[in-house]
């Protein structure tokens, strides 16, 4: 299994990306990696263009200028290869034939995917692995018809990742499931990119997406104004201090701290990968700042998104 590191290639690669209808530039300059074993939210407000971006991505819409690649092949050059590494539910609910059973849909979705010569048969036991990871076991003998939205939208998941996809993209996947549902799609997704797969989703689910995406690139107005690293966020800590000024001055100059800044009565510390708590702790101790307090800083992804849509 491929492991994402510096050197690793991205999965899926948007460059540049520009999407007119018209005069009207939908998408402008887009750029995004996502590398094997990453989850990327895309989120924005209505008509920020991420349905647009996702259709793009997936090769159902072309793009004015700029290119998409999936595992190094161009979406739009050579498309039966690249979506033979893709799964993809776009505008979910997924269309399915409502008459047939989900094991019926699902089993014709496979003898699409097993016509290319790039994708491997896809067999009775896949569909039922799928269905039941999906926890619709019970439901693949029953008409689409009778599948409440939430249960569509399973199965939705379910086809994208019938053919056991490099990169799954996934747009709005949690939009009208309960909170059990939701939950089984984080269990999913994370598990997903565990064994290696690249994972975007859009969403406007941004508490939920912060415990379990690793990037998330917030778009307005057809161009992604930030672009998050959740993992590096998550490593900061406060510190309550007589003298949050002295403190954060130095830290500064310790190596494993990325970052310091003051948010009185604290000192905000990032972290590296070879320092923690204790060693700041002793830091703190050895130049004669006394510690009050030390607490994770909880990054809320809400207020900052708010924050930059605001004023982008
Ligand atoms: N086929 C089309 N022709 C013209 N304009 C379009 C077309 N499709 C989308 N748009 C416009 O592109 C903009 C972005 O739409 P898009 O559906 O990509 O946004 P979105 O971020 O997915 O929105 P939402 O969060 O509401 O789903 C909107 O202003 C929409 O009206």
């Amino acid at each position: 299994m491929t492991k994402a590191t510096g050197l690793t290639p991205p999965a899926i690669e948007v460059q540049d990306l520009t999407k007119k209808y018209g005069q009207h530039a939908i998408l402008e300059g887009v750029n995004l990696q996502v590398k094997a074993g990453e989850v990327y939210a895309l989120t924005g407000p209505n008509g920020a263009g991420k349905t647009t971006l996702i259709r793009t991505m997936t090769g159902l819409a072309f793009p004015t200028g700029g290119s998409v690649r999936v595992m190094g092949v161009d979406v739009h050059r050579e498309g039966g290869r690249a979506r033979s590494y893709l799964g993809a539910v776009v505008e979910a609910p997924a269309k399915f034939y409502p008459q047939f059973t989900g094991t019926q849909n699902l089993q014709m979705h496979a003898n699409l995917a097993s016509m290319s010569p790039d994708t491997p048969k896809i067999g009775r036991d896949r569909i039922r692995e799928v269905l039941a990871l999906l926890e619709l076991t019970r439901m693949g003998d029953r008409r689409v018809a009778e599948y409440s939205l939430g249960q569509r939208q399973r199965l939705g998941v379910a086809s994208a990742m019938l053919a056991d996809p490099k990169v799954l993209i996934l747009d709005e996947p949690t939009s009208g499931l309960d909170p059990l549902g939701i939950g089984l799609i984080h269990r999913i997704v994370t598990s997903l990119a565990s064994n290696g797969c690249a994972v975007i989703l859009s969403t406007h689910h941004l508490r939920e997406i912060a415990t379990y995406a690793h990037t998330v690139g917030i778009l307005t107005g057809g161009r992604m104004v930030d672009t998050v690293d959740l993992r590096q966020r998550h490593a900061a800590y406060r510190f309550r201090v007589e003298d949050p000024v002295g403190a954060v001055a130095s830290l500064e100059r310790l190596p494993f701290v990325r970052r310091a800044t003051t948010r009185s009565p604290y000192a905000v510390v990032h972290l590296g990968r070879d320092g923690g708590v204790p060693e700041v702790l002793s830091h703190l101790a050895s130049q004669g700042i006394r510690v009050f307090e030390a607490t994770p800083d909880h990054f809320d992804l809400y207020e900052y998104y708010r924050e930059r849509v605001e004023q982008p």
